[in-house]
Protein backbone atom coordinates (compact mmCIF):
# COMPACT_ATOMS: atom_id res chain seq x y z
CA UNK A 1 0.00 0.00 0.00
CA UNK A 2 1.03 3.43 -1.01
CA UNK A 3 0.35 6.04 1.31
CA UNK A 4 -1.03 9.57 0.36
CA UNK A 5 1.06 12.35 1.91
CA UNK A 6 -1.27 14.52 3.89
CA UNK A 7 -1.43 17.18 0.89
CA UNK A 8 -2.79 14.35 -1.44
CA UNK A 9 -5.09 13.84 0.86
CA UNK A 10 -6.65 17.26 0.56
CA UNK A 11 -7.40 16.89 -3.22
CA UNK A 12 -9.74 14.15 -3.53
CA UNK A 13 -12.86 17.18 -4.19
CA UNK A 14 -12.78 18.42 -7.84
CA UNK A 15 -11.80 21.98 -7.85
CA UNK A 16 -14.55 24.58 -7.58
CA UNK A 17 -16.04 27.11 -10.29
CA UNK A 18 -15.86 30.84 -9.13
CA UNK A 19 -19.92 31.85 -8.33
CA UNK A 20 -20.76 28.17 -7.15
CA UNK A 21 -21.75 28.64 -3.87
CA UNK A 22 -24.18 25.88 -3.20
CA UNK A 23 -21.52 23.22 -4.27
CA UNK A 24 -18.80 24.71 -2.23
CA UNK A 25 -20.62 24.62 0.73
CA UNK A 26 -21.56 21.36 -0.03
CA UNK A 27 -17.72 20.90 -0.20
CA UNK A 28 -16.96 22.59 3.11
CA UNK A 29 -19.82 20.63 4.80
CA UNK A 30 -18.49 17.46 3.36
CA UNK A 31 -14.59 18.31 4.71
CA UNK A 32 -16.33 19.27 8.50
CA UNK A 33 -17.80 15.96 8.73
CA UNK A 34 -14.22 14.24 7.91
CA UNK A 35 -12.85 15.75 10.20
CA UNK A 36 -11.99 14.26 13.54
CA UNK A 37 -10.01 14.61 16.83
CA UNK A 38 -8.17 11.18 17.33
CA UNK A 39 -6.70 10.79 20.95
CA UNK A 40 -4.27 7.92 21.72
CA UNK A 41 -3.76 7.06 25.60
CA UNK A 42 -0.17 5.76 26.98
CA UNK A 43 -1.74 2.25 26.55
CA UNK A 44 -1.82 2.74 22.94
CA UNK A 45 1.32 3.89 22.43
CA UNK A 46 3.46 2.37 24.87
CA UNK A 47 6.09 0.44 22.63
CA UNK A 48 7.58 0.85 19.23
CA UNK A 49 5.35 -1.49 17.73
CA UNK A 50 2.38 0.39 19.27
CA UNK A 51 3.40 3.56 17.80
CA UNK A 52 4.15 2.06 14.54
CA UNK A 53 0.46 0.73 14.82
CA UNK A 54 -1.05 4.19 16.00
CA UNK A 55 0.67 5.93 13.04
CA UNK A 56 -0.82 2.90 10.37
CA UNK A 57 -4.13 3.98 11.78
CA UNK A 58 -3.92 7.36 11.03
CA UNK A 59 -2.66 7.04 8.06
CA UNK A 60 -5.42 4.53 7.08
CA UNK A 61 -8.13 7.06 8.30
CA UNK A 62 -6.50 9.64 6.22
CA UNK A 63 -6.86 7.21 3.49
CA UNK A 64 -10.36 7.03 3.79
CA UNK A 65 -10.63 10.57 3.19
CA UNK A 66 -10.35 11.88 6.97
CA UNK A 67 -8.57 14.70 8.13
CA UNK A 68 -7.83 14.30 11.92
CA UNK A 69 -5.97 16.82 14.61
CA UNK A 70 -4.10 14.10 16.77
CA UNK A 71 -3.74 14.01 20.95
CA UNK A 72 -1.32 11.85 22.28
CA UNK A 73 -0.58 10.37 26.07
CA UNK A 74 2.61 9.64 27.32
CA UNK A 75 4.12 6.89 26.09
CA UNK A 76 3.08 3.89 28.55
CA UNK A 77 3.42 4.98 32.04
CA UNK A 78 5.39 7.54 31.82
CA UNK A 79 3.66 9.64 33.93
CA UNK A 80 3.70 7.64 36.64
CA UNK A 81 7.19 7.06 36.29
CA UNK A 82 7.79 11.02 36.31
CA UNK A 83 5.72 11.31 39.78
CA UNK A 84 7.92 8.76 41.58
CA UNK A 85 11.15 10.19 39.59
CA UNK A 86 10.28 13.28 41.51
CA UNK A 87 9.27 11.99 45.00
CA UNK A 88 12.65 10.16 44.69
CA UNK A 89 14.64 13.04 44.10
CA UNK A 90 12.71 15.09 46.72
CA UNK A 91 12.82 12.46 49.36
CA UNK A 92 16.09 11.02 49.05
CA UNK A 93 17.58 13.29 46.40
CA UNK A 94 18.28 10.82 43.92
CA UNK A 95 17.89 11.85 40.35
CA UNK A 96 16.89 8.43 38.19
CA UNK A 97 15.54 8.29 34.96
CA UNK A 98 16.82 5.15 33.34
CA UNK A 99 13.76 3.83 32.91
CA UNK A 100 11.93 6.73 30.87
CA UNK A 101 15.57 7.04 28.92
CA UNK A 102 15.93 3.41 27.68
CA UNK A 103 12.24 3.89 26.53
CA UNK A 104 12.23 6.40 24.53
CA UNK A 105 15.92 6.10 23.33
CA UNK A 106 14.81 2.26 21.79
CA UNK A 107 11.51 3.16 20.35
CA UNK A 108 13.66 5.97 18.46
CA UNK A 109 16.06 3.23 17.49
CA UNK A 110 13.59 0.59 16.84
CA UNK A 111 11.46 2.78 14.39
CA UNK A 112 14.54 4.44 13.03
CA UNK A 113 13.64 8.18 13.09
CA UNK A 114 15.11 10.89 11.53
CA UNK A 115 18.42 12.31 13.89
CA UNK A 116 16.02 16.18 14.59
CA UNK A 117 13.29 13.79 16.20
CA UNK A 118 16.27 11.80 18.11
CA UNK A 119 17.81 15.16 18.98
CA UNK A 120 14.85 16.67 20.28
CA UNK A 121 13.74 14.18 22.17
CA UNK A 122 17.23 13.22 23.92
CA UNK A 123 17.18 17.54 24.57
CA UNK A 124 13.84 16.80 26.65
CA UNK A 125 15.66 13.81 28.44
CA UNK A 126 19.03 16.46 29.51
CA UNK A 127 16.12 19.28 30.41
CA UNK A 128 14.45 16.55 32.42
CA UNK A 129 17.34 15.35 34.44
CA UNK A 130 18.31 18.90 34.67
CA UNK A 131 14.83 19.62 36.60
CA UNK A 132 15.37 16.50 38.25
CA UNK A 133 18.66 17.62 40.03
CA UNK A 134 17.41 20.68 40.86
CA UNK A 135 14.74 19.01 42.86
CA UNK A 136 16.97 16.96 44.59
CA UNK A 137 19.57 19.78 45.28
CA UNK A 138 16.86 22.02 47.27
CA UNK A 139 14.66 19.17 48.13
CA UNK A 140 11.43 21.12 46.90
CA UNK A 141 8.88 19.90 44.73
CA UNK A 142 6.10 22.70 44.51
CA UNK A 143 3.16 22.16 42.45
CA UNK A 144 4.46 24.43 39.47
CA UNK A 145 7.53 22.63 39.48
CA UNK A 146 6.00 18.91 39.68
CA UNK A 147 3.36 20.02 36.59
CA UNK A 148 6.72 21.01 34.47
CA UNK A 149 8.40 17.77 35.21
CA UNK A 150 4.95 15.40 34.21
CA UNK A 151 4.75 17.73 30.88
CA UNK A 152 8.13 16.23 29.75
CA UNK A 153 6.54 12.55 29.05
CA UNK A 154 3.39 14.05 26.17
CA UNK A 155 6.21 16.61 24.91
CA UNK A 156 8.35 13.68 24.31
CA UNK A 157 5.40 11.18 22.72
CA UNK A 158 4.34 13.65 20.28
CA UNK A 159 7.54 14.06 18.72
CA UNK A 160 7.86 10.38 18.24
CA UNK A 161 4.42 9.73 16.74
CA UNK A 162 4.87 12.96 14.19
CA UNK A 163 8.25 11.55 13.45
CA UNK A 164 6.60 7.98 12.81
CA UNK A 165 3.76 9.59 10.85
CA UNK A 166 6.16 11.46 8.61
CA UNK A 167 9.09 8.72 8.34
CA UNK A 168 6.79 5.82 7.73
CA UNK A 169 3.62 7.43 5.89
CA UNK A 170 5.33 10.83 4.17
CA UNK A 171 2.70 12.83 6.29
CA UNK A 172 3.33 16.29 7.27
CA UNK A 173 2.97 15.39 10.89
CA UNK A 174 3.76 18.21 13.32
CA UNK A 175 4.55 18.30 17.14
CA UNK A 176 2.90 20.60 18.91
CA UNK A 177 2.62 21.82 22.83
CA UNK A 178 -1.02 22.46 23.58
CA UNK A 179 0.10 25.63 24.38
CA UNK A 180 1.45 26.90 21.24
CA UNK A 181 -1.87 26.45 19.66
CA UNK A 182 -3.32 28.49 22.78
CA UNK A 183 -4.46 25.94 25.42
CA UNK A 184 -4.92 28.21 28.65
CA UNK A 185 -5.95 26.97 32.12
CA UNK A 186 -6.95 28.66 34.96
CA UNK A 187 -7.03 27.45 38.65
CA UNK A 188 -3.59 27.02 39.88
CA UNK A 189 -1.56 23.36 39.00
CA UNK A 190 -2.22 19.55 39.19
CA UNK A 191 -6.00 19.77 38.41
CA UNK A 192 -6.19 23.19 36.11
CA UNK A 193 -9.20 24.29 34.33
CA UNK A 194 -9.36 25.20 30.55
CA UNK A 195 -9.48 28.70 30.26
CA UNK A 196 -12.81 29.48 28.11
CA UNK A 197 -11.49 32.29 26.82
CA UNK A 198 -8.95 30.53 24.75
CA UNK A 199 -11.50 28.29 22.26
CA UNK A 200 -11.16 31.54 19.79
CA UNK A 201 -7.27 31.15 19.85
CA UNK A 202 -6.80 27.33 19.49
CA UNK A 203 -10.02 26.90 16.76
CA UNK A 204 -7.89 29.48 14.63
CA UNK A 205 -4.67 27.86 15.63
CA UNK A 206 -6.21 24.40 13.94
CA UNK A 207 -7.93 25.45 11.05
CA UNK A 208 -4.58 27.11 9.96
CA UNK A 209 -3.00 24.13 10.85
CA UNK A 210 -5.63 21.30 9.64
CA UNK A 211 -7.37 23.17 6.80
CA UNK A 212 -4.99 26.02 5.53
CA UNK A 213 -1.49 24.44 5.64
CA UNK A 214 -3.10 20.60 5.31
CA UNK A 215 -0.94 19.44 8.22
CA UNK A 216 -1.55 16.55 10.81
CA UNK A 217 -0.93 18.28 14.53
CA UNK A 218 0.49 16.18 16.55
CA UNK A 219 -0.92 17.53 20.23
CA UNK A 220 0.29 16.88 23.70
CA UNK A 221 -2.51 16.15 25.91
CA UNK A 222 -3.23 16.34 29.84
CA UNK A 223 -1.00 20.08 29.78
CA UNK A 224 -1.62 23.86 29.21
CA UNK A 225 -0.11 26.84 30.22
CA UNK A 226 -1.64 29.30 32.88
CA UNK A 227 -2.10 33.16 31.88
CA UNK A 228 1.28 33.66 33.17
CA UNK A 229 3.08 30.78 30.76
CA UNK A 230 3.80 28.56 33.00
CA UNK A 231 2.82 25.02 32.86
CA UNK A 232 0.17 23.12 34.34
CA UNK A 233 -2.15 19.89 33.75
CA UNK A 234 -4.95 19.29 33.72
CA UNK A 235 -5.32 16.11 36.34
CA UNK A 236 -4.62 12.18 35.66
CA UNK A 237 -5.96 11.00 32.65
CA UNK A 238 -6.14 14.69 31.14
CA UNK A 239 -5.64 13.94 27.82
CA UNK A 240 -9.06 13.40 27.21
CA UNK A 241 -10.09 16.99 28.33
CA UNK A 242 -7.74 18.06 25.57
CA UNK A 243 -9.14 16.28 22.49
CA UNK A 244 -12.77 17.45 23.58
CA UNK A 245 -11.78 21.05 24.19
CA UNK A 246 -10.77 20.81 20.96
CA UNK A 247 -13.58 20.17 19.34
CA UNK A 248 -15.65 22.56 21.82
CA UNK A 249 -13.00 25.35 20.69
CA UNK A 250 -13.91 24.37 17.03
CA UNK A 251 -17.92 24.50 18.13
CA UNK A 252 -18.94 27.80 16.25
CA UNK A 253 -21.65 29.51 15.90
CA UNK A 254 -21.30 31.33 12.95
CA UNK A 255 -18.67 28.74 10.98
CA UNK A 256 -19.37 25.22 10.39
CA UNK A 257 -17.87 23.28 13.25
CA UNK A 258 -14.24 22.19 12.61
CA UNK A 259 -14.63 18.41 14.19
CA UNK A 260 -17.15 16.04 13.27
CA UNK A 261 -16.43 13.74 16.50
CA UNK A 262 -13.64 13.01 18.57
CA UNK A 263 -12.54 9.52 18.63
CA UNK A 264 -10.41 8.08 21.81
CA UNK A 265 -8.76 5.57 21.24
CA UNK A 266 -8.03 2.77 24.32
CA UNK A 267 -7.10 -0.62 25.29
CA UNK A 268 -10.78 -2.10 25.73
CA UNK A 269 -13.81 -2.41 23.31
CA UNK A 270 -15.48 0.80 24.13
CA UNK A 271 -16.70 1.68 27.61
CA UNK A 272 -18.05 -1.80 28.72
CA UNK A 273 -20.71 -2.81 31.67
CA UNK A 274 -17.71 -2.36 34.09
CA UNK A 275 -14.13 -2.52 34.02
CA UNK A 276 -13.38 -5.32 32.38
CA UNK A 277 -10.26 -5.44 35.02
CA UNK A 278 -12.46 -6.10 37.99
CA UNK A 279 -15.68 -8.10 35.94
CA UNK A 280 -13.87 -10.45 33.45
CA UNK A 281 -17.24 -10.99 32.11
CA UNK A 282 -18.34 -7.09 30.99
CA UNK A 283 -19.88 -6.54 27.90
CA UNK A 284 -19.97 -3.51 25.64
CA UNK A 285 -22.15 -0.45 25.68
CA UNK A 286 -22.52 0.42 22.58
CA UNK A 287 -24.19 4.29 23.97
CA UNK A 288 -24.10 6.45 26.05
CA UNK A 289 -25.66 9.94 26.16
CA UNK A 290 -23.14 12.61 27.27
CA UNK A 291 -24.42 13.06 31.33
CA UNK A 292 -24.28 8.89 31.36
CA UNK A 293 -20.71 8.85 30.33
CA UNK A 294 -19.52 11.85 32.64
CA UNK A 295 -21.61 10.21 35.41
CA UNK A 296 -19.45 7.16 35.12
CA UNK A 297 -16.23 8.49 34.92
CA UNK A 298 -17.16 10.93 37.90
CA UNK A 299 -18.30 7.99 39.86
CA UNK A 300 -15.00 5.80 39.13
CA UNK A 301 -14.56 4.51 36.01
CA UNK A 302 -11.29 5.42 34.86
CA UNK A 303 -11.87 4.94 31.33
CA UNK A 304 -12.57 8.52 30.62
CA UNK A 305 -11.40 11.84 32.56
CA UNK A 306 -14.60 13.09 34.81
CA UNK A 307 -14.72 16.59 33.08
CA UNK A 308 -14.00 15.33 29.57
CA UNK A 309 -18.06 14.90 28.55
CA UNK A 310 -18.70 18.75 29.33
CA UNK A 311 -17.06 20.19 26.48
CA UNK A 312 -18.05 17.31 23.91
CA UNK A 313 -21.64 18.26 24.94
CA UNK A 314 -21.54 21.64 25.00
CA UNK A 315 -19.83 21.50 21.29
CA UNK A 316 -22.60 18.86 20.67
CA UNK A 317 -19.70 16.76 19.06
CA UNK A 318 -19.99 12.98 19.57
CA UNK A 319 -17.26 11.24 21.42
CA UNK A 320 -16.59 7.73 20.38
CA UNK A 321 -14.11 5.29 22.39
CA UNK A 322 -12.73 3.05 19.99
CA UNK A 323 -10.06 0.15 20.87
CA UNK A 324 -6.32 0.63 19.04
CA UNK A 325 -5.92 -2.86 19.89
CA UNK A 326 -9.04 -4.12 18.18
CA UNK A 327 -9.53 -1.12 15.48
CA UNK A 328 -12.67 -2.89 14.03
CA UNK A 329 -14.45 -3.24 16.64
CA UNK A 330 -17.27 -0.17 16.51
CA UNK A 331 -16.51 0.67 20.27
CA UNK A 332 -19.15 2.93 21.82
CA UNK A 333 -20.80 6.14 20.61
CA UNK A 334 -21.37 8.68 23.01
CA UNK A 335 -23.91 11.51 22.38
CA UNK A 336 -26.65 13.30 23.25
CA UNK A 337 -29.90 11.76 24.17
CA UNK A 338 -31.72 12.50 20.60
CA UNK A 339 -29.33 10.95 18.56
CA UNK A 340 -28.19 7.95 21.53
CA UNK A 341 -32.25 7.09 20.86
CA UNK A 342 -31.96 7.63 16.83
CA UNK A 343 -28.84 4.87 16.69
CA UNK A 344 -30.64 3.11 19.16
CA UNK A 345 -34.13 2.15 17.30
CA UNK A 346 -31.74 1.96 14.12
CA UNK A 347 -30.27 -1.00 15.33
CA UNK A 348 -33.92 -1.85 16.87
CA UNK A 349 -31.94 -1.74 20.41
CA UNK A 350 -34.27 -1.09 23.48
CA UNK A 351 -32.74 0.68 26.38
CA UNK A 352 -31.32 -2.51 28.98
CA UNK A 353 -32.87 -1.70 32.77
CA UNK A 354 -28.26 -1.09 33.63
CA UNK A 355 -25.96 0.05 31.46
CA UNK A 356 -23.22 -0.06 33.20
CA UNK A 357 -21.84 -0.29 36.83
CA UNK A 358 -18.55 1.57 38.56
CA UNK A 359 -17.49 1.61 42.38
CA UNK A 360 -15.66 4.77 43.68
CA UNK A 361 -13.32 3.69 46.40
CA UNK A 362 -11.80 5.23 49.81
CA UNK A 363 -15.22 7.27 50.20
CA UNK A 364 -16.16 9.01 53.58
CA UNK A 365 -19.37 8.90 54.91
CA UNK A 366 -20.96 10.92 57.04
CA UNK A 367 -24.37 10.66 59.13
CA UNK A 368 -25.50 13.90 60.33
CA UNK A 369 -28.87 13.79 62.32
CA UNK A 370 -30.68 16.13 64.46
CA UNK A 371 -34.42 15.38 65.99
CA UNK A 372 -34.10 18.99 67.39
CA UNK A 373 -34.23 20.24 64.02
CA UNK A 374 -37.47 18.22 63.33
CA UNK A 375 -39.50 19.85 60.90
CA UNK A 376 -37.49 23.21 61.10
CA UNK A 377 -36.35 24.92 57.70
CA UNK A 378 -32.84 25.83 57.26
CA UNK A 379 -31.42 22.67 58.70
CA UNK A 380 -30.02 21.32 55.30
CA UNK A 381 -28.79 25.04 54.22
CA UNK A 382 -27.17 25.10 57.71
CA UNK A 383 -24.77 21.85 57.15
CA UNK A 384 -24.08 22.87 53.75
CA UNK A 385 -22.88 25.76 54.69
CA UNK A 386 -20.28 24.46 56.51
CA UNK A 387 -18.96 22.39 53.93
CA UNK A 388 -18.85 24.43 51.92
CA UNK A 389 -16.86 27.27 54.41
CA UNK A 390 -14.42 24.83 54.39
CA UNK A 391 -14.49 24.28 50.93
CA UNK A 392 -15.05 19.88 51.32
CA UNK A 393 -16.32 18.44 48.27
CA UNK A 394 -19.34 16.11 48.48
CA UNK A 395 -20.56 13.65 46.38
CA UNK A 396 -23.54 11.81 47.08
CA UNK A 397 -26.31 12.52 49.53
CA UNK A 398 -29.73 11.28 50.99
CA UNK A 399 -31.74 12.88 53.33
CA UNK A 400 -34.77 12.97 55.81
CA UNK A 401 -36.23 15.31 57.48
CA UNK A 402 -34.25 14.88 60.61
CA UNK A 403 -31.08 13.09 58.85
CA UNK A 404 -28.34 13.89 56.07
CA UNK A 405 -25.65 11.17 55.02
CA UNK A 406 -23.29 12.54 52.50
CA UNK A 407 -20.14 11.32 51.45
CA UNK A 408 -16.60 13.01 50.71
CA UNK A 409 -15.15 12.79 47.13
CA UNK A 410 -11.70 10.63 47.76
CA UNK A 411 -10.13 13.24 45.24
CA UNK A 412 -11.14 16.12 46.00
CA UNK A 413 -8.42 16.65 48.66
CA UNK A 414 -5.62 15.06 46.90
CA UNK A 415 -2.64 16.74 47.71
CA UNK A 416 -4.39 18.88 50.48
CA UNK A 417 -5.02 16.59 53.51
CA UNK A 418 -6.89 19.42 55.69
CA UNK A 419 -9.55 19.39 53.17
CA UNK A 420 -10.34 15.39 53.95
CA UNK A 421 -12.60 15.82 56.17
CA UNK A 422 -14.07 19.12 57.91
CA UNK A 423 -11.98 21.17 60.12
CA UNK A 424 -11.87 21.41 63.87
CA UNK A 425 -13.89 24.45 63.80
CA UNK A 426 -16.14 23.54 60.84
CA UNK A 427 -16.88 19.92 63.17
CA UNK A 428 -17.51 22.20 65.78
CA UNK A 429 -19.92 23.86 64.19
CA UNK A 430 -21.56 20.96 62.81
CA UNK A 431 -21.96 19.01 66.23
CA UNK A 432 -23.29 22.49 67.78
CA UNK A 433 -26.85 21.56 65.50
CA UNK A 434 -26.41 17.90 64.93
CA UNK A 435 -25.10 14.48 65.90
CA UNK A 436 -22.21 13.88 63.29
CA UNK A 437 -21.28 10.56 63.14
CA UNK A 438 -18.26 9.87 60.75
CA UNK A 439 -17.17 6.41 58.76
CA UNK A 440 -14.02 6.02 56.49
CA UNK A 441 -13.60 2.92 54.40
CA UNK A 442 -16.55 3.17 52.54
CA UNK A 443 -17.15 2.98 48.22
CA UNK A 444 -19.65 4.32 46.46
CA UNK A 445 -21.62 1.59 43.62
CA UNK A 446 -23.06 3.46 40.81
CA UNK A 447 -24.99 2.27 38.46
CA UNK A 448 -25.73 4.07 34.52
CA UNK A 449 -29.64 2.90 34.74
CA UNK A 450 -32.81 3.47 32.96
CA UNK A 451 -34.07 5.15 35.89
CA UNK A 452 -38.17 4.76 34.43
CA UNK A 453 -37.47 1.28 35.98
CA UNK A 454 -35.30 2.55 38.98
CA UNK A 455 -38.14 0.02 41.35
CA UNK A 456 -37.25 -3.04 39.92
CA UNK A 457 -33.41 -2.22 39.73
CA UNK A 458 -33.34 -1.30 43.60
CA UNK A 459 -35.58 -4.18 44.35
CA UNK A 460 -33.35 -6.50 42.33
CA UNK A 461 -29.96 -5.01 43.54
CA UNK A 462 -31.05 -5.46 47.14
CA UNK A 463 -32.13 -8.33 47.13
CA UNK A 464 -28.92 -10.15 45.51
CA UNK A 465 -26.58 -8.16 47.98
CA UNK A 466 -28.65 -9.31 50.59
CA UNK A 467 -28.41 -12.99 49.69
CA UNK A 468 -24.26 -12.20 49.56
CA UNK A 469 -24.41 -10.65 52.96
CA UNK A 470 -22.99 -7.31 51.44
CA UNK A 471 -24.45 -4.37 53.76
CA UNK A 472 -25.86 -0.97 51.95
CA UNK A 473 -25.63 1.68 54.05
CA UNK A 474 -27.05 4.25 52.00
CA UNK A 475 -29.42 5.06 48.88
CA UNK A 476 -29.08 7.59 46.20
CA UNK A 477 -30.67 8.33 43.04
CA UNK A 478 -29.17 11.16 41.57
CA UNK A 479 -30.66 14.03 40.44
CA UNK A 480 -29.71 14.07 37.25
CA UNK A 481 -31.72 10.95 36.18
CA UNK A 482 -29.39 9.07 34.82
CA UNK A 483 -27.87 6.83 37.89
CA UNK A 484 -28.45 5.41 41.02
CA UNK A 485 -25.85 4.86 43.74
CA UNK A 486 -25.05 3.08 46.76
CA UNK A 487 -22.57 3.07 49.71
CA UNK A 488 -21.26 -0.21 50.87
CA UNK A 489 -17.96 -1.28 52.78
CA UNK A 490 -14.90 -0.38 50.67
CA UNK A 491 -13.73 -4.35 51.18
CA UNK A 492 -16.57 -5.46 49.71
CA UNK A 493 -16.97 -2.96 46.25
CA UNK A 494 -15.37 -5.21 43.90
CA UNK A 495 -17.35 -8.28 45.43
CA UNK A 496 -20.77 -6.14 45.08
CA UNK A 497 -19.65 -5.07 41.21
CA UNK A 498 -19.56 -8.82 40.73
CA UNK A 499 -22.58 -9.70 42.29
CA UNK A 500 -24.81 -7.08 40.79
CA UNK A 501 -23.34 -7.46 36.97
CA UNK A 502 -24.05 -11.09 36.76
CA UNK A 503 -27.45 -9.96 38.15
CA UNK A 504 -27.98 -7.84 35.21
CA UNK A 505 -25.52 -9.33 32.56
CA UNK A 506 -25.13 -12.92 32.93
CA UNK A 507 -28.66 -13.84 31.72
CA UNK A 508 -28.91 -14.08 27.77
CA UNK A 509 -32.18 -11.48 27.78
CA UNK A 510 -29.95 -8.56 28.99
CA UNK A 511 -26.70 -9.29 27.72
CA UNK A 512 -28.65 -9.19 23.93
CA UNK A 513 -30.24 -6.61 24.97
CA UNK A 514 -27.20 -4.51 25.91
CA UNK A 515 -24.97 -5.43 22.72
N1 LIG B 1 -16.58 0.88 32.49
C1 LIG B 1 -15.37 0.74 31.93
N2 LIG B 1 -15.28 0.42 30.63
C2 LIG B 1 -14.08 0.27 30.04
N3 LIG B 1 -12.90 0.42 30.67
C3 LIG B 1 -12.93 0.75 31.98
C4 LIG B 1 -14.17 0.93 32.67
N4 LIG B 1 -13.87 1.26 33.94
C5 LIG B 1 -12.54 1.29 34.05
N5 LIG B 1 -11.96 0.98 32.87
C6 LIG B 1 -10.51 0.89 32.64
O1 LIG B 1 -10.08 1.96 31.81
C7 LIG B 1 -8.92 1.53 31.12
C8 LIG B 1 -8.68 2.42 29.92
O2 LIG B 1 -8.40 3.74 30.37
P1 LIG B 1 -6.91 4.30 30.45
O3 LIG B 1 -6.01 3.31 31.09
O4 LIG B 1 -6.95 5.68 30.99
O5 LIG B 1 -6.56 4.33 28.92
P2 LIG B 1 -5.48 5.22 28.18
O6 LIG B 1 -4.26 5.31 29.06
O7 LIG B 1 -5.22 4.44 26.94
O8 LIG B 1 -6.14 6.53 27.92
C9 LIG B 1 -9.24 0.10 30.76
O9 LIG B 1 -8.08 -0.67 30.60
C10 LIG B 1 -10.11 -0.38 31.91
O10 LIG B 1 -9.44 -1.20 32.83
N1 LIG C 1 -0.27 11.01 30.71
C1 LIG C 1 -1.27 11.56 31.58
C2 LIG C 1 -2.48 12.05 30.83
C3 LIG C 1 -3.39 11.01 30.23
O1 LIG C 1 -4.50 11.33 29.84
O2 LIG C 1 -2.94 9.76 30.11
P1 LIG C 1 -3.81 8.49 29.53
O3 LIG C 1 -4.51 8.96 28.25
O4 LIG C 1 -2.77 7.44 29.29
O5 LIG C 1 -4.82 8.10 30.58
C4 LIG C 1 -1.63 10.56 32.67
O6 LIG C 1 -1.08 9.46 32.68
O7 LIG C 1 -2.43 10.89 33.52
Amino acid sequence: LVAPSAANHKTRLPPLQMGDWAEANAAKALDAQKRIVMKFGGSSIRDAERVTHVADLIASKIREGFTPAVVVSAMGTTTNELERAGALALVDGIVRVDEMRKLHLEVLDELELPANVGYEVRQLLRELESLLDGVSMVRELTPRTKDLLVSFGERMSCRIVAGQLKEAHDITAVPIEAWNIGLRTEGGHGEARVDEECYDDIARALRSSIVERNEVPVITGYVGHDADGRVTTLGRGGSDLTATTLARAGASETQEPLFAEVQVWKDVDGLMSADPKVVSNSVNVPFATYEEAAELAYFGASILHPTALRPAQVGQCPVRIKNSYNPDHPGTLIASPSKIDEERSLKSLERPALTAITAKRGVTLVDISSSRMLGQPGFLAAIFEVFETDGVSVDVVATSEVSVSLTLDPKAHLGDEAKRFLSPKGLKRLEDIARVDVRDGRAIVSFIADVARSTELIARVFTVLAQRGVKVEMLSQGASKVNISLVVLDADAEEALRIIHDEFFSTSKEAVASR
